[in-house]
């Protein structure tokens, strides 16, 4: 009988255990399990996760898998990144995560490129500046508590720890701190003592696929749990979602859409060059040995939050429905502004932005929807461009997964604006990408390649075409709104 895989996967704004199997006529079937909301509050001055909140709701979820009848599973967990917990020498958090939204780490490249110049930093490790990432986190961290830290654990590191008592560091999530050296392959010994952190407060890097261990029967004293062995997966949830990523061939992009859109390509070697440099892609480590080579795009966090601007009245589908029926490019955005990071309403954040442009304002839900799909996929058309040129490629395919990939409206602009096809699904991409690694770990599927057609076979995807002689010009237009913007920062 073919095992039984859950994936534990978090995101930003949720998380879900999802059940998957094999079935007789080789597909693989996935079902929800349980699904829980996330989100970060403002805790002892920052905005921190509820971690022991998220560990209550995984075990949760475990109860929910032995009542529907399975005594023996697999279990992997994936996460966002960058985020980390502090835990001294009794094994104990000192304290709940702190949010990557947090504004601690507001000027800390700034601070800590003083020393270390960018490109230097970028020639180690090839990772984009991003104010959030660990290294800066960890130079503006307590210093109090570092000294008291026996570990610092990556979010979903802790998670496994706390379930098996057993500690390790997944070297796709590790990679997301910008301290892993390209070359070494190890914690860079530099920086780790520009932010007074000794390698031995990280548990040894292993790479996504290693066995954790078993779920520590403790748990089983307070929970009805089915034996769980715990795989260390691409424990980064972008990570997992590319693994997920039903892919063929060579001259495709992913486009992992949720909170954030990660937009890039699957490379064998890392490419941090200048032109990868000037324009802030990063090469992630992805499992297997690659490298996600890509770029953070604000995403559907804009969304996320205009939602919530209009007290959740709307579903997202049907937000989305309403932006469908207004005309698209009415004012052109730079989504990735720093001033969307986490504005304290993002609604009025964007008709402030568009007044300030002297752009046409948007007013109702709908506008607004279609003002962030229609610049959002004008973002993604720009950098697809810029990742053929940094590559010296010809991409044909866009594979958007992620709950993005629901949005019919934006795969269609993205493709037509693009000129790529546009492959959209599974959403659950992160989740299968998390039960993938498990299968590939216990044999049951060969290696990512079966895997990747395995998924294609299995989940339905859908096709989108450019649209011939539509939107002509409104790229090249926006290009040069964004390079105005820019001298205007300058
Ligand atoms: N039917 C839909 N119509 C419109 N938007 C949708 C739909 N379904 C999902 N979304 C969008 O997808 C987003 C959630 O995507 P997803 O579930 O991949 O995110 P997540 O996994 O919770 O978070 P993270 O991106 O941090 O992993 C929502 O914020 C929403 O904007
Ligand atoms: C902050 C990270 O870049 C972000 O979490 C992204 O990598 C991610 O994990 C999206 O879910
Ligand atoms: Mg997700």
């Amino acid at each position: 009988m073919n095992g039984a895989y859950v994936a534990v996967d978090i995101g930003a704004s949720s998380g879900r255990l999802m059940l998957a199997q094999i079935t007789k006529n080789n597909q693989i079937q996935l079902q929800e399990i349980h699904r829980f909301t996330n989100g970060f509050k403002m805790v002892a001055g920052h905005e921190r996760w509820n971690i022991d909140y998220l560990i209550h709701e995984i075990l949760t979820g475990l109860e929910k898998v032995k009542k529907a009848g399975f005594k023996q599973v697999h279990l992997g967990i994936d996460t966002w990144a960058v985020d980390y917990v502090l835990v001294d020498h009794q094994g104990k958090k000192l304290c709940d995560p702190i949010s990557y939204r947090d504004k601690r780490t507001a000027h800390a490249i700034a601070d800590l490129t003083s020393d270390f110049s960018k490109d230097y930093l970028y020639e180690k490790t090839g990772i984009q500046f991003q104010d959030f990432n660990t290294l800066y986190q960890l130079y503006e961290e307590d210093q109090a508590l570092l000294a008291k830290t026996d570990k610092i654990m990556m979010i979903p590191d802790y998670i496994g720890y706390v379930l098996t008592g057993q500690a390790a560091t997944e070297v796709t999530n590790a990679s997301t701190t910008q301290m892993l050296n390209l070359r070494g392959g190890l914690f860079d010994k530099d920086l780790l003592s520009k932010i007074n952190v000794h390698d031995e407060q990280f548990a040894k890097l292993v790479e996504a696929g290693t066995y954790l261990g078993p779920v520590m029967t403790d748990w089983m004293d307070t929970f009805d749990l089915p034996i769980t062995d715990v795989i260390t997966v691409a424990t980064h949830d972008t990570a997992s979602a590319v693994v997920g990523t039903p892919a063929v061939g060579h001259d495709w992009a992913f486009l992992s859409s949720g909170t954030w859109s990660l937009l890039g390509t699957e490379l064998n070697v890392p490419e941090n060059g200048r032109q990868a440099f000037h324009e802030n892609y990063t090469n992630e480590w992805g499992a297997y040995g690659t490298y996600r080579f890509l770029k953070n795009i604000m995403g559907l966090w804009v969304a996320q939050c205009v939602k919530h601007g209009y007290q959740d009245k709307y579903s997202f589908s049907e937000l989305a429905a309403m932006a469908t029926k207004e005309k698209p490019f009415q004012q052109f955005i730079d989504i990735n502004d720093e001033r969307f990071v986490n504005p304290k309403d993002m609604i009025a954040e964007i008709q402030t932005y568009c007044r300030e442009t002297h752009q046409t304002v948007p007013t109702t839900p709908g506008e607004v929807m279609m003002a962030i799909y229609a610049n959002l996929a004008l973002f993604y058309a720009n950098e697809l461009q810029k990742l053929n040129k940094i590559l010296g490629c010809s991409l044909k395919t866009l594979n958007i997964v992620g709950g993005g990939s629901n949005i019919s409206l934006l795969n269609q602009m993205t493709s037509t604006l693009s000129g790529l096809e546009v492959v959209a699904g599974p959403n659950e991409a992160t989740a299968i990408g998390n039960v993938l690694v498990q299968m590939i770990s216990t044999g049951e599927v060969k290696d990512i390649v079966a895997g990747r057609k395995l998924i294609k076979e299995s989940f339905e995807l859908k096709q989108y075409q450019p649209e011939a002689n539509h939107y002509e010009g409104v790229l090249a237009r926006y290009q040069s709104f964004l390079e105005h913007q820019d001298k205007e920062l300058v």
